[in-house]
């Protein structure tokens, strides 16, 4: 649950010095935070935004409409938004229910998602009217500007938001419309939301790869050479391409702590094989309900977790024979739960997602 501490966030224009708005920042519950006495954060078009004050915070708050009204702004010329995370996996939100065209264009989410000049995020995500009997659309820009199909990690967010947005409390499930197909989320009572991620797609040239499939039209446990090392993978797509290794030449068992992923995720993400590119995790199995993975995902590079990654990840375990079809999944930025049910052959993706804050930019 959010609450509704607030500092005073002036945003002013630095040629007219004229007020343009605010941004709020809303600290999860249970945690004391002490906002350092002068920040200071440089948003695009030269604005500048400064956050002075410092405060505490120590009981949980529920949420006010002070947020839902900043939610609701709409004055023209601004771009409203909030910032959440699942495990550290952080974007932009974007209310875009008012129109199927998403609000900013791919190179203005570039922007958005520097980390330097912008507000800093792996991606942008907008929340569109649905489609094809769907509640909600979601579409989303990686932080290189390219349009993946599907986001896990997003989806929760995605999720927490829209319950934000339509003041929905409890537990409740709707329905989205993603390029992935129909993905259904369900905020529970604890705040963590568990999605049904649908069936993972294993025929070789849908996921799609180039690598001879070996099993079933599956690519599983094939040798990969990337740059002189040979690398054996499994391809799963969860909407969108993942390419997941658990061993390499000589090494039945990575030690993920010890990989450059800055080095050979790129190699990965721009292999021959993989014509629309891939995310790529590198798994290290602690037990048979456990595995460790860090992740170079594609347009994004490496980021503290990926919610599809690792639902690709446990089919990739239960298909080399690596795990059982319930799993722990540790990344970087914290675990999620996943299942891979025999009843119905769908992945079920079990996480939490929370708000850092809101905000709003000039367009
Ligand atoms: N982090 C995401 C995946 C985002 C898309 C990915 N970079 C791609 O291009 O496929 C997740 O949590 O699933």
């Amino acid at each position: 649950m959010a609450i509704t501490a607030t500092i005073s966030v002036p945003i002013t224009s630095p040629s007219t010095h004229r007020s343009l708005g605010s941004v709020n920042f809303f600290i999860p519950s249970s945690r004391s935070i002490l906002a350092s006495p002068q920040r200071t954060f440089q948003y695009p078009n030269n604005f500048r935004l400064v956050a002075s004050s410092s405060m505490t915070t120590e009981s949980p708050v529920k949420t006010t409409t002070s947020s839902i009204s900043f939610l609701h702004q709409n004055e023209t010329g601004f771009l409203h938004f909030a910032k959440y995370h699942g495990l550290g996996n952080d974007f932009v939100l974007i209310d875009n229910r008012d129109s199927s065209e998403p609000k900013i264009s791919s190179e203005k989410a570039v922007q958005l998602c520097d980390r330097n000049f912008g507000v800093g995020a792996d991606g942008v995500i907008f929340v569109l009217p649905g489609i094809n009997g769907t509640d909600y659309t979601m579409r989303i820009f990686n932080s290189d500007g390219s349009e993946p199909e599907m986001c896990g990690n997003g989806v929760r967010c995605f999720a927490k938001f829209v319950s934000q947005l339509e003041s929905l409390h409890g537990r409740h499930s709707f329905t989205i419309h993603t390029g992935a197909g129909k993905i259904v989320p369900e905020v529970l009572e604890d705040g963590n939301v568990r999605v049904d991620m649908g069936e993972p797609i294993l025929k070789a040239s849908d996921v799609p790869t180039k690598l001879s499939p070996n099993k079933d039209h599956a690519v599983v446990k094939s040798e990969i050479d990337v740059d002189g090392v040979i690398w054996n993978v499994t391809c799963v797509s969860m909407g969108n391409p993942h390419c997941v290794t658990f061993s390499r030449k000589g090494i039945q068992n990575l030690l993920v702590d010890e990989l450059k992923l800055a080095e050979i995720g790129p190699k990965f993400e721009h292999h021959e094989m993989f014509p629309a590119r891939t995310n790529t995790e590198f798994v290290q199995v602690l037990s048979d309900s456990h595995l460790k993975m860090r992740v170079w995902e594609r347009g994004a590079g490496a980021t503290l977790a990926c919610g599809t990654g690792a639902c690709a990840t446990v089919v990739a375990a239960v298909l080399e024979g690596h795990a059982g079809r319930n799993c722990t999944v540790d990344l970087p930025g914290g675990p999620l739960q996943i299942e891979w049910k025999d009843e119905d052959n769908h992945v079920y993706m079990t996480g939490s997602a929370d708000l850092v804050y809101y905000g709003s930019l000039p367009l």
